[in-house]
């Protein structure tokens, strides 16, 4: 390691901090629709008119966040150039506020000066209304509240408040709308039907991207993070096609792109393949195979754990009976008291989900039932990458 050193290499990108999360392109493309629609419920703003409150909703990565600085930025420009209308935006991430209180604490301190902010305990719930109530009135003028992630507010308190805030004579100078978004699409369903009432009173649902528009996001990006000429014919389809085929998340895709030109340059290769791609997205999928047993269950991992010992031996497939034989054995070694057969099955039945171990069905003929067979998907390797944490604490 003594005479390790490292040699600046820039044949493939240009600015490759255009193909990382937190770069905004100035356009967004690939979205007319959605931004059609959400545009139209933003018009009464620039009307100085009340404020819709707007739910966004549609899968992860399909730019309801993006869309949403876009068009705000826009409109706040355009606030500009109209008289008597004052307008002023707050964006919050709901993700780590768990309730309605540090929601509230949260939009506190974002109106507030630095110098002034409120601490996450100690205050009564109604007081830290007041202190909203009080600071947005101070604000004044026309108010964006923009929740991000508004699902993981457990409690609807504040969602069913603020909408109302005004009619409710809590506030009284200034204009709100609320913004929510969510990728949780059962979370619309659950709220009570007064909150869902006022919260979504226009409603902009993002379809996941299809094979074109990911083209689109992605050429975007290729023109600013790549030298020209670097990416091979196919490319930037290939990616696309893979991004739509998997979930139609433009993050997934862009990663695609990145880890294709990175392995690129490992390689010390001046044009980005195809082959690049296909190499960078077995890559990027052990990763996430990894990360997926890594955050998995104790059991469940005990369970996976089971049949890699069986694979390991060359006993796979193997079935349902055989795991479980396996894994009691394992739990007790563990000083851990195994699940029942039923939870077992469970487990095996979600490991497959997450694309981790496969199953085959057989049917043992008249009155044999039916019975399945395991064995796994992945490099017994990255499988024993992931469970790395828990064999590493095995006595
Ligand atoms: N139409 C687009 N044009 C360019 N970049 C886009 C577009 N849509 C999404 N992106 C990029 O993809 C990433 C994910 O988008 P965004 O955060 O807006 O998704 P989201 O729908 O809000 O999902 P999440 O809830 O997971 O954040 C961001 O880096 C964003 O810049």
């Amino acid at each position: 390691m003594a005479d390790i050193s490292f040699t600046p290499t820039n044949s493939i990108f240009e600015r490759r901090e255009a193909l990382l999360e937190e770069w905004t392109p100035e356009e967004l493309v690939g979205r007319d629709e959605e931004l059609q629609q959400y545009h139209a419920a933003l018009q009464p703003v620039i009307n100085n008119e009340t404020p819709s409150n707007i739910f966004l909703y549609g899968k992860s990565g399909v730019g309801k966040t993006a869309a949403t600085r876009y068009l705000l930025q826009a409109l706040e420009r355009d606030a500009k150039a109209v008289d008597q209308l004052d307008l002023y935006t707050v964006e919050i991430n709901c993700d780590g506020l768990n309730s309605s209180y540090q929601a509230a604490v949260s939009l506190v301190n974002e109106l507030r000066d630095p110098t002034n902010q409120i601490s996450n305990t100690g205050y009564p719930q109604a007081s830290v209304y007041q202190f909203l109530f009080d600071e947005l009135d101070r604000v004044g003028g026309t108010i964006l509240i923009v929740l991000d992630e508004v699902d993981h507010i457990e409690d609807d308190s504040l969602l069913y408040k603020l909408p109302r805030a005004r009619s409710n004579g809590d506030v009284t100078d200034a204009k709100l709308g609320v913004i929510g978004i969510s990728n949780d699409l059962d979370f619309r369903n659950q709220l009570s039907s007064k909150v869902r009432s006022s919260l979504c009173e226009k409603e902009v649902s993002f379809s996941a991207y299809n094979a074109q528009e990911l083209q689109l996001v992605l050429q975007q990006r290729e023109a600013v993070a790549f030298k020209d000429g670097v990416l091979d014919d196919g490319v930037v389809e290939m990616c696309a096609a893979y991004g739509a085929k998997d979930s139609g998340d433009a993050r997934q895709a862009l990663d695609l792109l990145l880890e294709a030109g990175d392995l690129a340059r490992e390689q010390n290769a001046d044009v980005v393949t195809e082959l690049h791609v296909q190499n960078a997205r077995n890559r990027l999928q052990k990763d996430q195979v990894i990360e997926g047993i890594k955050n998995y269950s104790n059991h469940g991992q005990l369970v996976l754990y089971a049949l890699t010992v069986l694979a390991e031996r060359n006993e796979t497939p193997a079935r349902t009976r055989d795991i479980l034989a396996a894994y009691e054995q394992m739990a007790e070694q563990e000083g851990m008291s195994p699940v029942s057969e039923r939870s077992v099955r469970d487990y095996l039945g979600e490991l497959e989900q997450l694309g981790i171990i496969s199953a085959t069905e057989y049917n043992q003929g008249k009155g044999g039932g039916k019975y399945k067979e395991h064995e796994l998907a992945q490099s017994i390797s990255s499988v024993k990458t992931g469970l790395s944490e828990l064999l590493d604490s095995s006595p």
